[in-house]
């Protein structure tokens, strides 16, 4: 995600790079962005210093690791930038860290930053606020096999969107990964099922299932260049914003 979104504001009029980071002691650290990446060179340093980088941007885009978006939550408040968060397998300690950040600054998170799956979102809740607990829903999702969370930001959006509708809290009712003699479905639970292989993008698909019919609702993400633009989307939004903790839905204006 790191390379497309420089090359997604290279190609903004809107938007300029200021700084790339590596973790320390990554070989990337000290060269050029453009060299390094197998391009054009573009006078621009790859940097290990997340402050002073930061300290020169009016927003951060972060796709990177839960420990690392933690940390950047801080230091952008600190430099009061704005940062978008598209980083997934975030724990509920991470999050009320990012919550703590976001007195200061703005923060937009979203596990996932395209448009049709946040409308999905609003599909979702509608068709588990009209229908009840007879009706079976299972979210599953599929991924590239480099992908290291699950079930994946999105689907975790999903399952929320359904949870809401239904009126109940998702961790009440989140069943994951079965395995072996786990019993008959318990009415009311959500499902959770993870794929991963190949180089799929992002597939995420809701079921409602009851005796005689289904529901599907599905989406299929083919390039994950939509992502990028939704987070410089995201970074432009939120210039003239306060300090919060938004989503997409807020961006999007589907809140
Ligand atoms: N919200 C959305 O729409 C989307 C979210 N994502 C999420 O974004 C995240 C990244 O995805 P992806 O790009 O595929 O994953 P990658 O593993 O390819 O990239 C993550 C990058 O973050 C770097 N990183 C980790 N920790 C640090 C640190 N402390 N300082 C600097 N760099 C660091 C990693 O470096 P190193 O290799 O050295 O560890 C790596 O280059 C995932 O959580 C993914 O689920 C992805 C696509 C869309
Ligand atoms: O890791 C990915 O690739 C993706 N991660 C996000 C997620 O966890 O839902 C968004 C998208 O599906 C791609």
């Amino acid at each position: 995600m790191g390379q497309m979104l420089v090359k997604e504001v290279m190609a903004s009029d809107r938007l300029k790079l200021v700084g790339a980071l590596e973790r320390e002691g990554h070989d990337w650290v000290g060269r050029d962005l453009g060299l390094a990446m197998g391009g054009a060179e573009m006078g621009l340093k790859v940097s290990d210093d997340a402050l002073e980088a930061f300290s020169r941007a009016q927003a951060v885009i972060d796709f990177t690791a839960p420990a690392a978006t933690v940390a950047f939550s801080e230091l952008a408040a600190q430099a009061r930038a704005v940062h978008v968060i598209g980083t997934t397998g975030l724990s509920e300690d991470d999050i009320s860290a990012i919550d703590r950040a976001a007195r200061h600054a703005v923060v937009v998170r979203a596990g996932n930053m395209s448009l049709g799956v946040n409308l999905l979102t609003r599909m979702v809740k509608q068709v588990a606020a009209a229908l009840d607990a007879d009706w079976d829903i299972e979210v599953i999702e599929a991924h590239h096999h480099h992908k290291v969370d699950a079930p994946s930001g999105t689907a975790l959006m999903l399952g929320e969107a359904a949870a809401e509708g239904r009126g109940v809290a998702l961790a009440d009712v989140s069943d994951r990964g079965r395995d072996g003699i786990t019993g008959a479905r318990k009415r009311g639970d959500i499902g959770f099922h993870a794929i991963r292989g190949g180089d799929i993008v992002g597939e995420h698909e809701v079921l409602f299932a009851t005796p005689g019919e289904r529901i599907v609702l599905k989406h299929v993400a083919s390039d994950r260049t939509l992502f990028a633009r939704g987070a410089l989307k995201a970074a432009l939004w939120g210039q003239d914003k306060g300090p919060g903790h938004y989503d997409m839905l807020d961006v999007l204006g589907l809140g």
